[in-house]
């Protein structure tokens, strides 16, 4: 069904179109810098003219990694459970900062280990609950693989179809750190221990630890894999759900604000396996986990923030939610120079 989606080509003349609209605004040509470049990708992202902030929409993706059991982070898994039910009881950093950037949040059961109630606002995949240890086995199957993407796919499409007109994607899953390194390392071929870090909160013999233990899960599978083989090797369930969830809303012409490390690896995934979906992709701060900063060289990006976060939860997202609206409405809302009666650049 996921390779049934197509995505839309950007239309021809779009970036140039949007490029002209705002050097007729009511500003020195170039002075609103980045914002401008982004009111240009916002509109590329949603293949518009007139591209729109609102509604954003923060889907947070939750799910349990079997290789936690190997000792990589240094939280217990049970952790993502009771984070679940503090992101639907509204007290998580993401809801604050949701609150404050007035955009709407759906909590999103991947695929947790642990038991979680059944509770209203709580979407679940109900595919599988956490994903094997991928340092002694495959971490999902091919099937499973196919059903978190398809699961994601589908959900961001329902949120193009309430209207929503950008998605942040978040997630929260204790040891996705691990399985977010193996599958860059797998689909792109980043050295994998300068990007295993901290994460959490591991110290310094941690980190070697947790080296030593990647380097046992990817030579397992060693050398290049595509993308849903890499999914199968390594997980894990919130990653698939939002490499589908950007397919998803690429081919829906919702525009996709990508988060910190975790989110990034899942973006590599999709991006990977459909590559024009690049265009929809806005990349909202750098991580202080420090392989973030070569996933995102490597793909070529200057995110929008860089504040020294590392929570995760579609933090960072959140708070380029108003830089993008602020975009937006530049585009939609100032004034030209003909509209205002004010004078062009004149000579001596
Ligand atoms: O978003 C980030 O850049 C980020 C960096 C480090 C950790 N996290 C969060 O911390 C958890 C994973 O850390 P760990 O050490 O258990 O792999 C998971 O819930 C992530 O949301 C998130
Ligand atoms: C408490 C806690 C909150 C989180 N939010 C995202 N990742 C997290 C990891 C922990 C440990």
């Amino acid at each position: 069904m996921l390779e049934a989606l197509t995505i839309p080509p950007v239309p021809e003349g779009l970036a140039a179109r949007i490029a002209a609209r705002i050097d007729a605004k009511t500003k020195p040509p170039g002075s609103l810098g980045r914002i401008e470049d982004l009111a240009i990708a916002l509109g590329l992202a949603q293949r518009r003219d007139d591209p729109e902030a609102d509604p954003a929409e923060l889907m947070i993706f939750a799910a349990d990694h079997g290789i936690v059991a190997e000792g990589v982070s240094a939280w217990p898994a049970e952790v993502t459970a009771q984070m679940v039910l503090n992101f639907l009881g509204g007290g998580a950093a993401a809801n604050v900062f949701a609150r404050a950037a007035g955009v709407g949040v759906q909590v999103i059961d991947a695929g947790v280990a642990s038991d979680l109630p059944v509770a209203p606002g709580l979407v679940r995949a109900g595919i599988r609950r956490g994903t094997r240890n991928a340092a002694a086995e495959d971490a999902l199957s091919p099937a499973e693989v196919e059903a978190a993407l398809e699961f994601g796919a589908a959900l961001a499409r329902d949120a193009a179809a309430r209207g929503v007109r950008v998605i942040a994607l978040g997630e929260m899953g204790i040891g996705n750190t691990s399985t977010a390194a193996l599958l860059a390392h797998a689909v792109e071929g980043l050295p994998l221990a300068p990007l295993a870090g901290p994460g959490a909160g591991l110290d310094a013999p941690g980190v070697t630890r947790k080296i030593a233990i990647l380097e046992r899960a990817a030579a397992r599978r060693p050398g290049r894999l595509a993308p849903l083989d890499a999914l199968a090797a390594f997980g894990g369930f919130e990653i698939a759900a939002m490499a589908g969830a950007l397919i998803g809303a690429a081919s829906a012409g919702v525009a996709v604000l990508v988060d910190g490390y975790i989110s990034t690896a899942a973006a590599m995934v999709a991006l990977a396996a459909r590559p024009e979906a690049r265009a929809s992709c806005l990349f909202a701060h750098r991580s202080h986990e420090p392989g973030h900063r070569l996933m995102l060289a490597h793909l070529g990006v200057d995110p929008l923030l860089d504040l020294d976060m590392r929570l995760g939860e579609g933090t960072g997202a959140l708070l380029a939610v108003p830089i993008v609206r602020a975009a937006a409405r530049m585009l939609a809302e100032m004034a030209t120079f003909e509209s205002a009666g004010v004078s062009g650049r004149g000579g001596a």
